[in-house]
């Protein structure tokens, strides 16, 4: 019997397996989708890998070298993501082994150390230096760090003598949780006997006995009965010997907690428009017909309560379900929202977990003992069996691409298993990214809307305040005096306000304070971007660049510079005009560590403070009843990001954050600050309007010839000579240009935004194609030359439907 193992070098890149010879006693236990160890290369190094086929016979079997280990006795992937995990390494042209890794949680990932070994212990007695080192042991832990560097000329030497060698191993970092159980394994009257012979002294015994009567005849953890009774160790050792209880260990699930505990809830009673899509929805969940939603309504419409009871429909039928939300805050309130409804049936995955917490939920997961999971992107790999219903909550979010290998996005995955499954696919959001709207218009997609909100309120009101004004009143270019005003207002009635600093694309670009233009490239219709060490400003699609000007373009002025001002200057700022108003500051600053999100929510939900600052990620998800002011600082940095699909950035977020004003009874209102009035993505988020959006969005993207007219991948190219990154990119670009549909478009290749990460110059490629078979197969092809490429020094990332031009 042989094994076909795709294994864990991350030089030898590559998508064919390796044959291994199973050893006969490993015969019976191994399966498809399980984790062993082989020894691999010339060293015969030993690495983890996945067993993706199992087979009678092979080639050339007398070289074959044999399976070391099986990590554990049950298959970590079925079937499914075996199959899943094949399709997204072509279709990402990614690596299978990275694919693979990525479905499974973090600790999973096999570290790799080694150690020295001693063969012949007499022959150290020469070598006192070593054998001291050693000190009576047959192995120690050999790495860079832990050996003195004066030994490391005696060490080679006796490796050449083989006195000693460098063995390979491979750590298992996943642990499992034990805890240590007790269990009463008597009858009453034999417990209220031993009470009656107690000494009246023995006040500990008595208790436990007591407690010992009336105990389930289950396991239960020894900590809990010490705490509740006020025990202690030696009491509980002391009643095992005389028999009157057996002690065990168990596995205990570190199962995260939210910062207050869950209330649960009921379904509410759906309006109208809520059940005509649940309606739609459960439908398709009964009686399957392969049909994607997208399910699009206004902020605040209720669309969540529409998620929950198609969960709830979906369990009622037997069935899993698997709800996306996009990373961080949207994750403690939704995941409360969801437990409140489904209790411990829900799992939860996302990195704001520790890593036992993450392996754990996974494992309840795998073992079938729970049948809701919400989580962040990785979480579309949850191994769910038998899924009726996939919903991803903010579909149009950016964080729903990976940014790095493997370059997939949940909703391609999200589609790819609710085919596999024949389960409903769920879309939802109040600004759909316009591939998705694209999709519903062609009838790919099934769209359901809700134009109200689900609490009958109104949409807020929104004013947009020319900054280009604003600043010339009382120079100050963080809060207009409308702004201002309008806070004042709301202190002196105890509602509160949200503040966002939206800082996407921040630093990086140049606008003019008195006319608010941004410099955009002449080919590509994105703006430019700043390269501060060559004094230029630079298109990240097509390489286009010239001068930072001095003076602006349009209106002649000088105050033609970079944006910039922090969250913290901001506060200060606050403290200094209204020293009265408390305020919270979240940025990735202040959320770091592990649950501040969940902690700095509530304090705002418990009006524990007046004004809740934060950047773009306050503009998602939050519910508060109280808040009927939002202040936008700067509506424009998202717009000058250098992206094609800069436009659409903006009004997403505009709106999103603009739907957090006014959900309950009182109105909302907000306060726009731009230097970009007249712009379209800002007049319409204005209104919320989105369909209009769509409609003037989708004739740009016409005529410029970007998604969803084109698909677009971007391919990049670093090294640490900025020559050899050029001459590389260039290369690569010409010999496309032979290959490719002569209706594809080639952009570039251009350098990136911070040249320089990691030491390393970056050069890329955007290509727009229709529908392009050469081109792909190329793509493949390249792919395949990145390990030769590697030992050149260059790192290649081709990157479909990029979303960061950055
Ligand atoms: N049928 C209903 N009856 C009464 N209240 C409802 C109903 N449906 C939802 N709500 C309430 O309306 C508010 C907004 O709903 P929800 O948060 O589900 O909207 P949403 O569309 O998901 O919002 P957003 O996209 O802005 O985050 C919530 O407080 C929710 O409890
Ligand atoms: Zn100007
Ligand atoms: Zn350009």
């Amino acid at each position: 019997m042989y094994a076909q193992v795709i294994v864990d070098v991350p030089t030898m890149q590559t998508n064919r397996p390796y044959t291994y010879r199973v050893p006969a006693a490993m015969k019976e236990i191994l399966q498809r989708g399980m984790r062993v160890v082989v020894p691999f290369g010339k060293g015969n190094r030993l690495v983890q890998g996945f067993v993706v086929a199992i087979k009678e016979n092979a080639e050339q079997v007398e070289k074959l070298k044999e399976v070391i280990q099986v990590v554990e006795i049950e298959p970590v992937l079925n079937e499914e993501l075996l199959q899943l995990g094949a399709w997204l390494a072509d279709y990402n042209f990614a690596f299978q082994i990275s694919v693979l890794q990525t479905m499974l949680p973090n600790v999973m990932r096999a570290k790799y150390g080694k150690v020295l070994r001693v063969l012949e212990p007499e022959k150290l007695r020469d070598w006192p230096q070593v054998a001291l080192m050693f000190a009576d042991r047959k192995e120690v832990p050999f790495d860079n760090d832990n050996v003195d560097h004066e030994l490391l000329p005696q060490l080679l030497k006796l490796q050449k003598q083989n006195v000693i060698e460098i063995g390979y191993l491979v750590k298992n970092r996943a642990k499992v949780k034990m805890v240590n159980v007790l269990k009463s394994i008597k009858d009453m009257s034999f417990y209220q006997e031993q009470l009656q012979k107690l000494r009246s002294s023995a006040v500990k015994q008595a208790r436990l006995l007591s407690f010992l009567m009336h105990a389930p005849s289950k396991f239960v953890p020894v900590k809990d009965v010490i705490k509740r009774y006020n025990l202690d160790y030696a009491v509980i050792n002391q009643a095992e010997t005389k028999g009157w209880l057996v002690q065990d260990q168990m596995e205990s699930y570190r199962i995260p907690k939210l910062q207050t505990p869950v209330q649960p809830s009921q379904p509410l009673e759906l309006n109208a428009e809520q059940q005509k899509a649940y309606d739609a929805i459960t439908a398709n969940i009964v009686e399957p017909e392969k049909r994607t939603f997208l399910l699009e309504g206004v902020t605040g419409s209720g669309k969540t309560e529409v998620y929950l009871q198609a969960i709830a429909k979906a369990l009622s039928i037997g069935k899993t379900a698997l709800m996306l939300v996009p990373e961080i805050t949207l994750t403690p309130q939704m995941v409360r929202r969801v437990k409140s409804r489904f209790g411990d049936d829900v799992a939860v995955m996302h990195s704001g977990l520790s890593d036992g917490e993450r392996y754990d939920e996974w494992r309840r997961i795998q073992r079938q003992e729970v049948h809701v999971v919400v989580g962040a992107r990785s979480a579309v790999f949850a191994p769910l069996i038998n899924i009726g219903l996939i919903i991803i909550d903010e579909e149009h979010e950016t964080s729903y691409k990976q940014d790095d290998n493997p370059r997939y996005h949940a909703r391609d995955v999200a589609q790819w298993r609710s085919d596999y499954h024949n389960a409903t696919l769920l879309l939802g959001s109040a600004t759909p990214s316009l591939e998705s709207r694209a999709r519903a218009q062609k009838g790919v997609y099934q769209l359901l809307t809700l134009t109200q909100r689900a609490t009958r309120g109104a949409l807020p009101t929104t004013e947009i305040v020319d900054m280009r004004e604003a600043i010339k009143y009382n120079n100050d270019d963080v809060l207009s005096p409308q702004l201002l005003t309008s806070m004042q207002e709301r202190l002196a009635r105890q509602e509160q306000i949200v503040l966002m600093l939206n800082r996407r694309g921040y630093a990086n670009f140049i606008i003019c304070r008195d006319c608010g233009y941004t410099p955009r490239c002449v080919n590509c219709d994105v703006a430019l971007t700043v390269h501060k060490d060559v004094g230029r400003l630079v298109c990240h699609y097509c390489g286009y660049s010239e001068t930072i000007p001095r003076q602006c373009k349009i209106c002649g002025s000088k105050r033609i510079r970079q944006f910039g001002t922090g969250t913290q200057k901001v506060v200060e700022h606050l403290n200094e005009i209204l020293p009265e108003a408390r305020v919270l500051r979240m940025d990735v600053d202040t959320t770091r560590k592990k649950g501040s999100v969940d902690k700095l929510l509530t304090a705002f939900g418990d009006h524990k403070a007046d004004i809740l600052l934060g950047t773009q990620m306050i503009a998602k998800g939050l519910d508060f009843p109280n808040v009927t002011l939002v202040g936008i600082l700067n509506a424009d940095t998202t717009l000058t990001l250098p992206d094609f699909r800069a436009s659409e950035r903006t009004f997403q977020l505009l709106t999103q954050v603009s739907g957090r004003a006014g959900r309950a009874d009182k109105p909302g209102n907000v306060i726009l600050q731009t230097f970009n009035p007249e712009h379209y993505a800002i007049q319409l988020a204005k209104d919320q309007d989105y369909e209009a959006f769509y409609r003037q969005e989708m004739s740009l993207r016409h005529a410029w010839r970007y998604t969803p007219y084109y698909f677009t991948v971007q391919i990049k190219f670093a090294h640490e000579q900025v020559n050899e990154a050029a001459k590389i990119a260039f290369e690569t670009t010409n010999w496309l240009k032979n290959i490719v549909d002569k209706e594809t478009i080639m952009l570039g290749p251009a350098p990136s935004t911070i040249s320089r990460i990691k030491n390393k110059y970056y050069y890329r490629v955007v290509i727009k194609y229709r529908y392009d078979q050469n081109l792909m197969q190329a793509l493949t092809e390249l792919m395949h030359k990145g390990q030769q490429l590697q030992r050149q020094g260059v790192t290649l990332m081709i990157d479909r439907e990029p979303t960061n031009f950055m």
